[in-house]
């Protein structure tokens, strides 16, 4: 028997399960409410059948006014006809319904008493005024007047609605349309003369609205030696903004503008990101914005051999060991094994952990990659001493109070950034927020009070400039759609998504039989320097079509994508943003088309809708205008399967 109940919201889909446990308990019931129904008319046909002599015991006991109790005869006799507890209870509800006198029946059975307290008691008082007897309620006859200990009972599951803490219920918004909310670079402050210089040349004259909202929040809780205002620890930022919305630099300006004031090199900023492709981006960014200052930054990401790396972050003087870097971009595995083995990565000086495409870091942190850096950060302060001669002390995360704020402390603060934040606060329960603090475009949250529940699934913000088609069609046809799309259409250059590396090889191999398009394929099954020149030239224009798999789809920053095509649909919503969000970036516009086989139309639809698409537009392309290309099709299907038998026997 449980003692209490813990009602979790377990999202929508467990919604939909609630309500069809619900559908199934009703069902129950009724069928329960059925046999019962067929047990009282068996019973009443067998109490027919009682013998003679029963009755006449029990008419003798009401006229005497005998104080109702069963004989052991009687006893002996109800139950060779039925089963104890149902004959009892069954029984006295029989007899209650009719009005009767039941007190000589259910005085001396204990399930009975249970019913005299509420239901019983209510009849005879019914009686005594001369109303009508009153119809059993459910909780009368539900299972048979007995409190079943431990049993299952019929009551309806609870709808849990999802209630948001309010720092996520409430976030700092951050302005969708980028174009008409661009802020002058000098409008904010706390920018040196030589970066708002830098970003000048870097074409860089206004700040989009995430950048002029993030960076002033990063920057605020830094002076001197790096310590809080007022000596208390910076809030944790979290930033949810669509894609292309220029997330990278409202992380790297703030960050190198603070590090600018450093004295000695240590590593204080850290930036995570899940993939190589994405730290040599982000390192890259970073990197021209430290030219001409004193700032090193190193990428650990596998690009270099360990040792080289290694190399890259510190050097040994004499006993002391020196840092050479200030800034590291590092994907996790990489980073774990540069802690683990104690290559010279020390992070005891870190300020700022950017955790970069946030949510999909939070689906990885099985690899515990977080915990070895908390580990890293917060080593024990005697260990910590040995190794470098500090004035600091770094405590564990804990309860603020005056007696832990006394010592000067280089507060570690987090920055998370993602197109696709979760808003689930068991997930990023686990990156230990210090009271965060969410910067979103879009408000998940209906109600604006504080904690009211919010109904919807995780909600994003599309770029403003995105315009959505999906296109139905069947599996054979879409080779001759993608051709469609470039020939016909007129949408290169087209970067095409397929769900599998084999698809998209395929796919490239076929579209080169057709010749007439420049196409190249992108996914592992290149070499990294291999991928890094494809992306080239798919930016100078030299490919029409690029055949990607989701390698491409997060992150990557590819100037001049005029259309996004998902040959294969997204099974994921967030799949899907990330795909799209290669076009109509920076406040540019751009086309995605999906390709729709009809069974997946109407889930996908409604993926999309209740992901908070503005709407995806239907686009029919007519079987003759594919017609043209069909006899040259069928000769190519046969080259490819030739094609395909000669790669496999190599
Ligand atoms: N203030 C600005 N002015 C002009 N261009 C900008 C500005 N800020 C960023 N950009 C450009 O916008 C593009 C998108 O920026 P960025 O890659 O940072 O987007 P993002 O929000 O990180 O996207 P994603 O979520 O897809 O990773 C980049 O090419 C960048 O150079």
């Amino acid at each position: 028997m449980s003692l209490f109940s813990v009602n979790r919201y377990l999202g929508e889909d467990a919604d939909r399960s609630i309500l069809k446990t619900s559908q199934s308990q009703a069902l129950l019931a009724k069928l329960q409410q059925k046999a019962k129904k067929k047990q009282r008319q068996t019973l009443i046909e067998q109490k027919r059948e009682l013998p003679e002599e029963q009755h006449n015991v029990q008419n003798k006991r009401k006229a005497d006014k005998i104080p109702s109790q069963w004989t052991s005869q009687h006893k002996k006799r109800r139950s060779e006809v039925l089963p104890l507890d149902v004959v009892d209870s069954e029984y006295c509800e029989e007899k209650r319904n009719k009005g009767s006198s039941v007190e000589s029946l259910t005085a001396p059975v204990t399930g009975c008493d249970e019913l005299e307290d509420t239901e019983g008691k209510e009849s005879r008082e019914g009686r005594v005024k001369n109303e009508p007897p009153k119809q059993p309620t459910e909780k009368t006859s539900a299972p048979m007047g007995f409190t079943v200990m431990g049993g299952s009972e019929n009551k309806p599951v609870q709808k849990v609605h999802r209630v948001l803490p309010q720092w996520l219920a409430q976030p700092d918004m951050i302005q969708r349309d980028i174009k008409s909310n661009l802020v002058p670079v000098p409008d904010i402050s706390g920018l040196c003369a030589a970066l708002v210089k830098k970003l000048e040349n870097n074409g860089i004259r206004h700040f989009f609205p995430v950048q002029a909202e993030v960076i002033p929040a990063i920057l605020e809780n830094t002076q001197g030696l790096l310590i809080g205002r007022g000596g208390y620890k910076p809030r944790d930022i979290c930033v949810s903004a669509p894609t292309g919305s220029g997330k990278t630099l409202a992380f790297v300006i703030p960050i190198t503008q603070v590090l600018m004031e450093r004295v000695v090199c240590e590593v204080r900023a850290l930036a995570v990101l899940p993939t190589k492709d994405l730290a040599e981006q982000v390192y890259k960014v970073f990197m021209s914005y430290a030219e001409g200052t004193t700032l090193r930054v190193a990428m650990l990401a596998g690009q270099r051999s360990f040792a080289a790396e290694q190399a890259l972050l510190s050097e040994q003087r004499g006993n002391r060991r020196r840092s050479l870097v200030d800034i590291v971009v590092a994907t996790p595995g990489r980073l774990v094994d540069h802690i683990n083995k104690n290559s010279g990565l020390c992070l005891d000086h870190l300020r700022f952990l950017i955790i970069d495409e946030a949510d999909r870091m939070i689906d990885s942190m099985h690899q515990f990659w977080l915990s070895q850096v908390a580990k890293a950060v917060y080593r024990s302060e005697r260990e910590s001493q040995t190794r470098t001669m500090s004035i600091f002390t770094r405590t564990d995360p804990a309860h603020v109070t005056a007696a832990s704020l006394s010592p000067p402390q280089i507060p570690l603060q987090k920055l998370l950034f993602s197109a696709t934040l979760t808003q689930n606060p068991e997930k990023l329960q686990q990156l230990g927020l210090y009271r965060p603090r969410l910067f979103s475009s879009t408000n998940s949250n209906s109600d604006n009070t504080p904690g009211a529940p919010a109904h919807k699934q995780d909600c994003f913000d599309f770029p403003k400039g995105l315009t959505e088609y999906y296109i139905p069609c069947t599996l054979s046809k879409k080779p001759l759609l993608i051709l469609h799309c470039i020939q016909h259409m007129k949408l290169s250059p087209i970067l095409c998504f397929t769900n599998s590396r084999k698809t998209a090889h395929r796919l490239f191999q076929l579209v080169q039989l057709f010749g007439g398009v420049h196409t190249a394929e992108f996914s592992s099954r290149l070499s990294p320097g291999e991928r890094k020149k494809t992306l080239k030239k798919f930016e100078q224009g030299k490919i029409q079509l690029l055949v990607s798999t989701d390698a491409a789809a997060r992150g990557i920053d590819i100037n001049g994508v005029k259309c996004v095509v998902n040959y294969d649909a997204p099974q994921y919503i967030r799949t899907y943003i990330h795909r799209v969000g290669r076009t109509a970036r920076a406040g540019k516009t751009g086309l995605a088309f999906t390709f729709l086989l009809a069974v997946q139309e109407k889930n996908f639809l409604q993926m999309v809708e209740k992901a908070g698409s503005p709407g995806i537009n239907k686009q029919i392309v007519k079987p003759e205008n594919l017609r043209s290309m069909e006899a040259q099709y069928q000769q190519i299907l046969q080259e490819l399967a030739n094609v395909i038998k000669d790669e496999k026997t190599k």
